[in-house]
Formats: C-alpha cells, structure tokens, sequence
C-alpha cells in the first residue's frame, strides 16, 4: 500500500524521517551489481515505533540491524513499476523524537532501473567500462533501501570501492581517496553531503573520468577525450551562477561541477547538487544551475507537485536569459515553450489527466507521466501571474521570497499558493480571478493563452508560412538567404511552426533540403525537428539518418518521437521493432521501456522479486 503521504513510496513517511544516510558501495562490473552496505539515521516522528517500512525495486537485501542489534525483516509484494516494499521489524520500542540507526546490507540487480553500465565500446575512449545513476523519480530505491520520496531530506556520507583505473564521482562534496585497504587492485572515493537532500538526487558515476577547472567553484567532468572541449564549451559557467545569486541569492551547495554523460543519457541533465549531469547534446545549464534554488533547496512534497521545482525552474532558467540576453529573447522562448506543450497535450491528448498541471499520481508510472508540461505549462501559468501581478521585477520579489521562505523544505501546491496570497496581500482581489481550477486541476492547454512579444519570432512565422502556402511553381523563390541570417534557436523555432501545421509535401522538403542543407547540421534540437519534417513528408532517403540519431545518442526528448515517428511509417514499421531490439542492450533501462511501450513490443524481464 503506497504512503498516503506519497503515492509513489510504500515507505512509512509519517512514522519516522531519515536524516542521514551512510553508504558503503563496492562496484562490481563484471556482474553489474553494487555490493552495499546501508545505514540508515532515523528520527521516530511517532510513539511505539515498532516496524517500519522502506522502499526497494528488485534488490536482494542480505541483513537488517537496528541500533546494533539484528532486525527481523520481510519483502512484500513487487509492484510492477513503484518495486518493492522491506518491512523492518525493529527489535525494540522507540519513541517520538529518538533516533535509532537501521543498517540493511543488499545487493542491487544488473538490471536496476537507476543505473545504466556502459561495456568500453559504448565510451568515448572505448578502453574501460562505465556506470551512471539516474535516480529521478523514483529509481533510488533500486540503487539504495530508502525512505524514497521528496518529502524525505537528508544529509550523507558514502565511500565507493571501484577498480583503481576508474575515478568515482557523487553529487557531493570529495572528501579524499585512498587504496582500498582489503584489495589493492581498487581505490576507495569518500563523499559528503552535508545539505540535506531528498533520495532522488543521490548521483554516482564510475568511469574513466577526469576534470578540468572552470571557475572559482566548478569543475567540468568527462572522459578525457571530450574534457577539453567541455571546459571550453563550460567556460560561461561562473557567470551564469553569479547572474541566478544576483537573481535568488546564495549558492548554499559549495561546489558546482558539471559532468558530461555518455550520449546514452536519457534527458537533458539533471540537476545533482555539487554535480550537475549534461550531455553532449546540451549545453545550456541554466536549467540546471536554477534548481540549485528551485527543487534542490525548495523541494516538493510528492511527485504531484513537480510543476513546482519545473516551472520555477524554467521560470528562473529564462529570467538568466532575460540578464544575460534580453527580455525578447525570453519571450522567444516562452512562445517556443508554448509550442513544445501543445505538443505534448496532443500526444497525451487534452483530456488526459496527466496534462493536469497538478496531476494525480496514484498507479501511475512517474516515467510515463513525464513530459514538458510541468515545465511548460508551470512557466506558462507563472508568467500569467506575472503578467496580472505587476511585471517581471515585482514577480521576482516574490520568487526570491518564496526561496526563502522553504528553503530546506518540502512542499506542496497549497503552500506555495498561501505564500502567494500573504505576499501579494494587497492584491486578493486580482489573485481571486485566477482560473485556478482550470490552470492547476483541468487537463488540456491552459485556460488563457499568454500573449509574447513575437519579435524574435516574427522571421520565422513568416518563413513557415511562406512553405505552408508554397505551390510547385513557388519552390524556386526560396534560397539559402531564406535562413542567412537566423539563429539556431530561430531556426528551431522555424522548423518547430512546421511541425505544428499540416506536413509539406515531399516536393517542398526536397527543396528545403537543397536550398537549406539541413541535413549537414550537427545541432540536436535543429537535426530532430527537421528529421521529422521529413518522415512526415515520407521521405525515405531520411529514415536511415533518423534511424540514426534514434540509436546513437540516448536522450528521450529526441529519441521517443524519432522511433514512433520512423513506426508510424508504415513501410518501415517491422524495421523500426527490429533496430530498436537490436539496439535496447546499449540503451538506458528507462528509455528500453518507454520505447518498448511506444512500439508495443515485451520488455525484456528484471530481476524477480
Ligand atoms: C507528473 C510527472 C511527475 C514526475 C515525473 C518526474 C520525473 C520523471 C522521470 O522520468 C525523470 C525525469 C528526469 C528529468 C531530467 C531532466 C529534465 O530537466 C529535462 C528532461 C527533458 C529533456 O531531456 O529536455
Ligand atoms: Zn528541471
């Protein structure tokens, strides 16, 4: 039975919080497993605390002790995607405000959906082996027994026993490595983290990694072939992190690094506290320096909320581009926004509760309730109370109000939109028109439609347009000056209108091809779009490069489309299921089943129990 406090953990969240977690990790890549050693600090949140209940996904737990003695314990039921339930029974009584140490030794699965093991072939270097977790939402359970939910923070301290060749890396603070005392072929990494985090910001990568310094308190991380290109590419870091301080204040982590991910990865980044995750494909961080406030420090209270630590996030992310570009260009990217949760409506279509901005979570998958729309239509809806509010400097006032307020803490909706009432106290009467059924608990786009300012935008309206409504004879008045002078981000935004009308005849995107030359573009967000221009135009001289870009990098934004897009392709739908089954060992456990689901072919089977 999930917590009623979490419809996403089984863990007894109400009995008892952990506060810290000491973790004991051994590496072993030849079997794909993390030999652990778990010690959990729990404070008893009620009297006769006798049992208690932690979250685990396909995890083979060896022993339970409880303040030094042995704890009897069961494994209940498998769920099929929240895992597995580990009731505790302690061997003695506890009461409301003690402490008491729960110490679980466990082994975690090959297949567990946290981590992903890269054989040498699938790095850059192609000589060692590689390991990454990625526990957001609700993955560290298959990595760690834990009380796993947001509402749970904690401080921690790990040290990583991994083949002395490899380097670890935590988000967290380094605190020094030696030769491991009982084999000396492996090297044992120490880390703390001394702000307390909820469990699904616990990252760990083992790899042949190295660093570079790029800043005051950053460093970038890669293997040692993409290092310097990365600290080139990263070099604006600094910048960015003093512009967000000037905007939220303080940065409580310390350390900011940045870590560059095999293309495998399957999102953009993700925001680990000292740690920053990219990719190759990304190199934009100020999403992911934002949530440094918004998510890591004012955290939610369940994954229903997460428009909370994504439109915030989104919200400071584009207030950055704001300072450092203009405010033209954060409206260019609100509209590009609107545009990406529009698409995501009609891909879940607008009736789907999972379009809700605060949606219910109960039986339902986090990995399949994923999309743009906590960011998009949590920006959207952030920037209309903006707008009514009195602008953008008076909005940030209360952002930065709102920081302070919960920083350390986590929280729901409700909270958040008190706070907003008692700071805009002398403006209820504009707050008590919001539609806030219709914005927070109503699925579909939202119920007013933001006006942007288009200026950015205007070259590239016009510019679709011009192809929408081209006939045969008008193919020859387009040229390269067509696109001379536009942005990359215009020029995603150019193909993103084309996505939203009716496809454009093969004609038509044989001639943008000749004129433009989108295929030489490198550039992911440019190379998917246009890719699927094509498919739409069933072209087929596209599918073996969207083949292509589905396979060899990992992240779903691209991935997920291009494979339904190549099977919607009726001539090549038996050839999609067979590349994407000969693909999905190199591919991330997550991506294996959404794809899988996508396409409807059987995920191959985890663990039992
Ligand atoms: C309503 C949905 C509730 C919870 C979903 C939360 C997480 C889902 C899980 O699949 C992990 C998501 C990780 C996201 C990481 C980084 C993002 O900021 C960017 C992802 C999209 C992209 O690649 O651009
Ligand atoms: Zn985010």
């Amino acid at each position: 039975m999930a917590s009623v406090m979490d419809p996403c953990s089984f863990a007894s969240l109400s009995k008892c919080t952990t506060k810290h977690l000491n973790l004991v990790f051994h590496v072993d890549f030849d079997r794909r497993v993390i030999k652990g050693k778990v010690s959990l600090t729990l404070e008893v949140l009620e009297d006769k605390l006798s049992c208690l209940t932690l979250d685990t996904k396909d995890l083979t737990i060896t022993k339970v002790i409880a303040n030094g003695q042995v704890a009897s314990f069961s494994v209940g039921t498998k769920h099929s995607f929240n895992g597995t339930p580990l009731e505790i029974q302690l061997p003695l009584e506890l009461f409301r405000g003690q402490h008491v140490i729960v110490e679980v030794t466990y082994e975690t699965s090959p297949r567990a959906s946290s981590l992903q093991w890269l054989t040498p072939e699938q790095t850059a270097g192609k000589k060692q082996p590689y390991l990454f977790s990625q526990c957001q939402a609700t993955h560290c359970r298959s990595m760690i027994p834990c009380q796993d939910g947001p509402s749970v923070k904690h401080t921690y301290y790990a040290q990583v026993s991994v083949p002395k060749e490899l380097v670890a890396v935590m988000g967290a603070l380094h605190d020094g490595q030696e030769a491991d005392p009982q084999d000396n072929s492996r090297t044992i990494y120490r880390f703390r983290q001394t702000v307390p985090i909820p469990s699904y910001l616990i990252a760990l990568v083992v790899g042949a990694v190295e660093s570079r310094e790029i800043g005051p308190r950053s460093r970038v991380w890669s293997e040692k072939e993409l290092v310097d290109q990365a600290a080139y590419e990263f070099a604006e870091t600094e910048t960015m992190l003093k512009t967000a301080e000037n905007l939220v204040g303080p940065y409580v982590w310390g350390q900011y690094d940045i870590l560059l991910l095999p293309p495998s990865f399957p999102y953009a980044g993700m925001e680990n506290p000292c740690l920053t995750y990219t990719t190759p494909t990304l190199l934009v961080i100020a999403h992911e320096i934002s949530h440094s406030w918004t998510g890591n420090l004012v955290t939610i209270k369940n994954w229903e909320h997460f428009w909370l630590n994504e439109g915030h996030t989104v919200y400071l992310e584009r207030m950055i581009a704001r300072c450092l570009e203009s405010e033209q260009f954060r409206q260019f990217k609100a509209i590009g926004g609107w545009k990406e949760m529009q698409e995501a409506v009609n891909m879940f279509g607008e009736t789907n509760p999972l379009t809700n901005l605060v949606p219910c979570l109960n039986e339902v998958d986090t990995d399949q309730a994923f999309s743009c729309i906590p960011y998009e239509k949590g920006f959207a809806f952030l920037y209309h109370l903006e707008e009514l509010l009195g602008g953008p400097e008076v909005f940030m006032g209360f952002i930065k109000s709102y920081i302070q307020l919960f920083a350390y803490s986590s929280i729901s909706t409700d909270e958040w939109k008190d706070h907003l009432y008692t700071y805009f106290k002398d403006k209820v009467e504009i707050l008590n028109k919001v539609d806030w059924n219709g914005w927070m608990h109503t699925p579909g786009m939202p119920p007013v439609k933001n006006r942007y300012d288009t200026t950015l935008a205007d070259v590239c309206i016009t510019l679709c347009q011009r192809w929408v409504q081209a006939n045969e004879a008008d193919l020859a008045s387009f040229n390269e000056a067509d696109v001379k002078n536009l942005s990359s981000p215009q020029l995603i935004e150019f193909l993103a209108l084309l996505l939203h009308e009716k496809p454009i005849p093969l004609s038509h995107v044989k001639r943008m091809q000749e004129v433009y030359n989108l295929n030489a573009i490198k550039n992911a967000e440019i190379r998917f779009r246009w890719l699927r221009v094509c498919l739409r135009a069933k072209w087929e001289e596209a599918v073996p490069l969207a083949f292509k870009m589905a396979t060899e990098q990992g992240r779903l934004k691209f991935t997920r489309p291009l494979f339904r897009e190549l099977h919607g392709f009726e001539k090549f739908r038996q050839e999609t299921v067979s590349v994407f089954l000969k693909h999905r060992a190199c591919m991330h456990p997550v991506a294996v089943a959404l794809v899988s689901k996508d396409l409807n072919v059987d995920q191959p089977q985890s663990k039992a129990a």
